[in-house]
């Protein structure tokens, strides 16, 4: 028989250990009884910002090694749930796409987007619709990508011109380019690709390009470089609750930066559209500014007026150029890291175009099929937007058996998920093979691989920015062969080196300079 004393060493035991487990279970819900992700331990006034460091993917997934896939951090008061696995992505982005599809509301795109009345910063509704199915069936449809085909050729052909023009020019030295010791020109490659898309950006969208010696011309290319770096900065008043006389203090300088980056950016906007308004009527070719213009007149300014078409165009550029040239620079940096990829897409390259052609056109694309793979698994390794574009829960709902309040601003670290060892074999490494013979695609249907989101707030210019980088990395392994430059000292020591820089998209730390042979 259990003798009283043996019935109180085993009851406080256990009775300690239940009321442990209660006040544990209890902890992880709120007083109000709910049911919260797993929270890193946070601090006063800043939450967890202090955890976020300099490249937040990264620190984002190591979190997420800790407290699992679906977590809540506070970035000051705002609760923001980080998402870090295929599962939380689908149940986010699929199962409950229409809770999930507002963007928060922030002041820079505000400010600089008019009120944020573009595409990609819109508040979900009636507005955001409107403009979406203007940039999907109008601007950015199949069929209006294949209408700019000569622009990407002509570009295209003119950045491989430009190196082998380079080529010829042994002793030719300027800011950007340098020479090898062996008198070898070393390119910078990063620069090309900014230039190609933005050439190919201001055809499309303005009818001309804006890279020219004069001064307006130069002018929106740095203007449209300064609102991706200011579209990126994180805005502290946006999240902390700070008295006025602090918050002009921190963010005086800031918020007076982007004003007046916003008038000269809309000055210069302004006499675009006036500029295309002038000539309506003209038999010159279409770009999207006269698209925006002819649904202005058709459907009147209610539907569409000029600041949204001021604000989409500024949109395409934001959104279009460093999402899609960086998947050059990176694709030819991990080229350059596996010579044996690089030499099998050559391979294939050649082959398609022949012996009796001189270069390559679209309508080879079709037949190259590790082309198309090398670049999937460049998107899959170095996932652009790696956290996407943030989202905001429009009601109180339930992910993952958690609760998750309306105005819950919601990111899913992309990044991190196409490096989920439990979904891709050997993860690190570059292997354009695995998407060989898969039907694991970026189109929002596979979420253990979505760099370009998925859902209703999927990005829509996918086919605009596949086509023009597949033809240009084709272009480039076809015409030339490549090699790291032999003296690399200075900036050059990190060439081959992945190192990434902060920002919304993640570009190289450092440009990727090569030496170029012409290969014909
Ligand atoms: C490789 C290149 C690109 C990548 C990786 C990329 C990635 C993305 C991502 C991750 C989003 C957010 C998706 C989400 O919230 O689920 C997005 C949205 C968007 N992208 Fe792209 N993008 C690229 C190229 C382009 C291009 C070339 C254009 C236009 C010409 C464009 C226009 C947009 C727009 C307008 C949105 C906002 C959609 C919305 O909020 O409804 N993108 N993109």
């Amino acid at each position: 028989m259990v003798s009283f004393t043996h019935f109180l060493i085993l009851f406080f035991p256990l009775a300690s250990f239940l009321i442990f487990l209660y006040k544990w279970q209890h902890l992880r819900r709120n007083h109000t009884g709910k049911r919260l992700p797993p929270s890193p331990r946070k601090i006063p006034v800043i939450g967890n910002l202090h955890q976020l460091g300099p490249l937040p993917h990264r620190s984002l997934q190591s979190l997420s090694q800790k407290h699992g896939p679906l977590m809540l951090l506070h970035f000051g008061r705002v609760p923001v749930l980080v998402a870090t696995s295929a599962e939380a992505a689908r149940e986010i982005m699929k199962n409950q796409d229409l809770i999930f599809s507002n963007r928060p509301k922030l002041t820079i795109p505000d400010k600089l987007m008019y009120e944020s009345r573009d595409v990609a910063f819109s508040r979900y509704g009636e507005y955001w619709r409107k403009m979406k199915s203007i940039c999907v069936l109008q601007l950015l449809s199949t069929k209006r990508v294949h209408s700019f085909r000569r622009v990407r050729e002509e570009e295209t052909s003119l950045m491989v011109d430009n190196i082998a023009k380079l080529l010829l020019l042994p002793g030719c030295n300027n800011n950007n380019n340098n020479n090898d010791d062996d008198n070898r020109v070393v390119i910078n490659l990063s620069d090309m690709f900014i230039l190609l898309m933005n050439d190919v950006l201001c055809r499309v969208v303005l009818g001309r390009k804006y890279s020219g010696g004069e001064d307006d011309d130069r002018e929106f290319k740095t203007m449209s470089h300064e609102s991706s770096i200011l579209l990126g900065t994180f805005c502290v008043a946006d999240y902390i609750n700070i008295p006025n006389w602090l918050g002009w203090l921190i963010t005086g300088g800031l918020y007076a930066k982007v004003d007046k980056l916003a008038k000269r950016l809309d000055r210069f906007l302004e006499s675009v559209v006036e500029e295309h308004r002038s000539k309506i009527g003209e038999n010159t070719s279409t770009d999207f500014v006269d698209i925006l213009l002819e649904t202005q007149r058709e459907n009147g300014k209610d539907h569409i007026d000029d600041d949204a078409v001021k604000a989409i165009i500024l949109d395409i550029f934001v959104a279009g150029t460093d999402t899609t040239y960086t998947v050059l620079e990176w694709a030819m940096t991990e080229l350059l890291r596996y010579p044996n990829t690089m030499s099998k897409l050559q391979n294939e390259v050649r082959k398609v175009v022949g012996e009796n052609k001189e270069f390559v056109t679209e309508d080879d694309l079709d037949k190259m099929h590790y082309l198309k793979a090398v670049i999937k698994e460049s998107l899959r390794l170095h996932t652009p937007v790696p956290l996407l574009a943030p989202r905001e829960s429009i009601k109180d709902t339930k992910v993952m058996g958690y609760d998750v309040a309306a105005g819950t601003h919601v990111l899913v670290n992309a990044w991190s998920i196409a490096r989920d060892p439990t979904m891709w074999e050997n993860p690190e490494e570059f292997n354009p093979d695995r998407f060989m013979n898969t039907d694991v695609d970026f189109k929002g249907q596979h979420f253990e691989y979505i760099p370009f989101g998925a859902g209703r707030r999927g990005c829509p210019g996918i086919t605009f920015a596949m086509v023009v980088n597949e033809l240009a990395l084709a272009k480039l392994v076809h015409r030339f062969n490549f090699d790291l430059p032999d003296n690399d000292g200075g900036a050059r020591k990190n060439d081959s080196d992945v190192a990434e820089a902060a920002g919304l998209t993640v570009r190289k730390k450092f440009p990727l300079f090569v030496v170029a042979t012409p290969s014909l």
